[in-house]
């Protein structure tokens, strides 16, 4: 891993010592303040365009190309809400994806699969501990977004997010976000819909460099990214760990991320 991670700049390799316990509270307190933070030069130079070109051959022959029209919930309705309210507006998202089983023995899924990483990620989200997932497709997943191509404003199903990104597109692909938008008590459904009518003056917009480790509370902090131009496509990876071992997905809901069950 020593040739993978900057361990000088983030000292994962030294768990418990001045240097991780510093970087531990710093990440704490910008999760805490902005809803996130983001690790820059977390890969060594040259390392995420080696895990890029591994990986590039499978996006361009054996992406899911995923194309929705939904709502930031993505949910079919919410009970509480008219099916006309503002805060239901629907959005379209097009990508293309690829799990982590498409990949075995890459230097992306050798960075998930790091236990220190697991242990770094809880310790900054104030957890006990994380697990990497069970689910052969799911653990790790790249997304794609080729001109044109975006990921509409969402809620994340999970509280947090750990994006890892591997290659920057020439224009577009930045990541906008909204703190806060809602809270556990508080759907916020005006706030919502003001984001989604474009009047929303706290969206910040953050312009992710590649190997860069970026986590964020997505449940409740309102996120996208906007179109892509040009002809290079933005890849990120996304990592999922739980609080719980052996979480896998249900069949239906692989066939709804990634078009198939196994
Ligand atoms: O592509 C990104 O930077 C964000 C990914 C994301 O929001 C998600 O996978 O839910
Ligand atoms: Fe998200």
């Amino acid at each position: 891993m020593k040739n993978i991670i900057d361990f000088d700049r983030f000292p994962l390799d030294r768990e418990g010592s001045a240097d991780w316990t510093a970087l531990v509270e710093r990440s704490r307190a910008a999760l805490a303040a902005d809803g996130m933070y983001d690790l820059e030069g977390f890969l060594l130079p040259g390392v995420a365009e080696r895990a890029t070109a591994e990986i590039k051959p499978v996006m361009d022959s054996r992406s899911h190309e995923h194309r929705r029209v939904h709502n930031i919930y993505f949910k079919p309705e919410i009970p509480e809400l008219p099916a006309e309210h503002p805060a239901l507006r629907k959005v379209e998202t097009i990508g293309h994806t690829i799990c982590a089983d498409q990949i075995p023995d890459s230097i992306l899924l050798s960075i998930y699969e790091y236990a220190p990483l697991a242990r770094f990620l809880a310790a900054t989200m104030g957890k006990p501990d994380l697990h990497m997932m069970a689910d052969p497709l799911a653990r790790t997943n790249v997304m794609a977004y080729r001109s044109g191509e975006a990921l509409n404003w969402h809620f994340d199903r999970s509280e947090f997010t750990t994006t890892l990104l591997l290659q920057a597109p020439d224009q577009g692909g930045v990541f906008e976000y909204r703190t806060d938008l809602r809270s556990d008590d508080n759907p916020n459904y005006d706030g919502v819909s003001r984001l989604l009518e474009g009047n929303d003056p706290q969206v910040q917009a953050k312009r992710l460099k590649p190997g860069t480790l970026n986590v964020f509370r997505g449940k409740n902090t309102a996120h996208r990214v906007t179109p892509v131009a040009g002809s290079r496509e933005r890849m990120v990876a996304v990592f999922s760990y739980y609080e719980r071992p052996g979480v896998v997905f249900s069949a239906e809901e692989r066939l709804g991320f990634y078009g198939r069950a196994a």
